[in-house]
């Protein structure tokens, strides 16, 4: 296939219904001129997502917000620990904690854990953004409870999706693995058990039609034995339809003393009332996420006339300053795309995100360009929602975000570009404006956030160079 054809074949993409869509570049993400072809996937999937944060993730994110704490019984001291040692852990376990690396509790845990691990047991709702170690902390529960040699499965935890079921898995295994009686069993579309069996795994982590046939028609799991309960990404697990009726059904089944832990990394209305119906008594722990702000952020806007146009303000941008490395948001693949070809040719390191790429393959992008490997990351936005490259110093809006209603969506904009307050950096933000509707667009965000965006004239190179400084 020739290069020339990059933006027929994003065409052919925009317009391939269900699978296989073709790509010119390669997995990982340096454009190249052979075809790929990669399974599509929903973008908005909010499973994907988060996936594609702890695939990328190899640092606890630890925020300065406070954590508020509710209690099921506020007359009972409030405890936190600083050290894993207060909480009196297994030896085993302790040791695990250690060779995972981790020094000290996360902000999140030195809250929960006190809770998690109290006599006689209590139930918990935490919420806290992605990265802030909510996982590590509950499967600490689960293995500080289970007795490894008891043959049946004891802690039970639903998680939304296979691919993020496995990674759980991974963090039981790491942390456990001076537990060498112990092992875990995957209760997953497609792993198939003999009728008739039962499970001998104290751990069972899986999704929740699975374990509920487990449960239930195919008995594997004695479900009045569990004695930790966890309920995994919450907001996740009840954008899939189906999947908070099944956890419903199997809170149902299970011992009234045992332990129901739910975790979430937002917090709205929905994820609330379905927290309330399977968490009964619930100590409450919730983080709020650092705000973002625009206050170190130069804000420009370039007026053009098309695409082109628009192309020819960002190589002129490109001409006058140095950009170590640049976002660049399209609103449509099939300009990302497009883009990205050009950009190419031009001779810049471009890497593409785009919407029909495989999980694994996006993380491996965002990997390469966190590395410093490409400088310029040409995306969607539903590609980039909830991924922070903080490193990177100029934002290019190639499209201004719009919303489903073709409205400013006020949120994306400042998650693009603002900044939170430690990596509070100065920054650059460029704002391509091709019509009169996108200028109506501007306007309205100038005044959503009341910050001037300055007018920029990208043919005078003078100009340009001034914005730098
Ligand atoms: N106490 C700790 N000290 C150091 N690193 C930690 C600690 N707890 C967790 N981590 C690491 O931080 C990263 C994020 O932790 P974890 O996956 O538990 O967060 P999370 O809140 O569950 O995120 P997500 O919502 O994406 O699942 C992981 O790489 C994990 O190994």
């Amino acid at each position: 296939m020739a290069t020339d054809s990059w933006a027929l074949a994003v065409d052919e993409q925009e317009a391939a219904a269900e699978h296989v869509l073709m790509n010119l570049f390669h997995p990982t993400g340096v454009l190249k001129n052979n075809a790929l072809f990669f399974t599509s996937f929903p973008t908005e999937d909010r499973a994907a997502q988060s996936l594609l944060n702890k695939l990328i993730r190899s640092n606890l994110v630890d925020t300065t917000n406070q954590v508020e704490v509710l209690q099921r019984d506020p007359t009972s001291p409030l405890y936190s620990v600083k050290s894993f040692e207060e909480l009196r852990l297994k030896p085993q376990l302790l040791q695990g904690v250690y060779a995972m690396g981790f020094n000290r509790p996360s902000k999140i845990q030195e809250n929960a854990l006190p809770m998690m691990l109290a006599e006689p047991p209590q139930n918990l709702i935490a919420q806290s953004q992605s990265g802030t170690g909510k996982t590590a902390a509950f499967v600490l529960a689960m293995l500080s409870r289970v007795e490894p040699g008891n043959k049946y499965p004891q802690c039970l935890c639903l998680s939304p999706t296979y691919e993020l079921a496995l990674q759980t898995g991974k963090v039981i295994e790491q942390m456990g693995k001076f537990h060498p009686e112990l092992s875990l069993a995957y209760a997953v579309r497609g792993n198939k058990l003999e009728r008739g069996q039962k499970i001998s795994e104290q751990i069972v982590i899986g999704t929740p039609g699975t374990v509920l046939d487990w449960c239930s028609k195919l008995k594997f799991i004695d479900p009045k034995k569990i004695k930790v309960f966890v309920l995994d990404e919450a907001d996740v697990m009840i954008a899939t339809q189906g999947h908070q009726d099944q956890s419903i059904r199997i809170q149902r089944m299970l011992p009234r003393d045992c332990q129901m832990l739910l975790f979430s990394a937002t917090f709205e209305d929905s994820v609330w009332k379905f927290a309330q119906k399977v968490v009964p008594d619930p100590n409450i722990i919730k983080l709020k996420r650092e705000e973002e702000t625009l206050d170190t952020i130069k804000q420009y806007y370039v007026l053009c006339n098309n695409r082109d146009e628009k192309f020819q303000a960002l190589c002129n941008i490109y001409g006058a300053i140095t950009i170590a490395q640049a976002m660049i948001f399209c609103h449509t693949r099939k300009t990302a795309g497009w883009l990205a070809g050009e950009l190419s040719k031009e001779g810049h390191q471009v890497a593409l995100l785009s919407g029909e790429m495989m999980v694994e393959q996006r993380a491996a992008v965002i990997e390469r360009f966190r590395e410093g490997k490409e400088k310029v990351l040409v995306t969607t936005n539903v590609c980039a929602r909830g991924i922070d490259v903080e490193q990177v110093s100029v934002v290019i809006n190639f499209d201004l975000p719009v919303d489903k209603d073709g409205n400013p969506d006020n949120e994306t904009y400042l998650h693009r570009i603002g900044r939170t307050g430690r990596f509070g950096k100065r920054g650059l933000a460029v704002n391509m404006v091709d019509s009169k509707h996108s200028m109506n667009i501007l306007n309205r965000i100038q005044e959503h956030f009341n910050k001037k965006i300055e007018k920029l004239d990208t043919d005078d190179l003078d100009e340009i160079e001034k914005i730098a400084n």
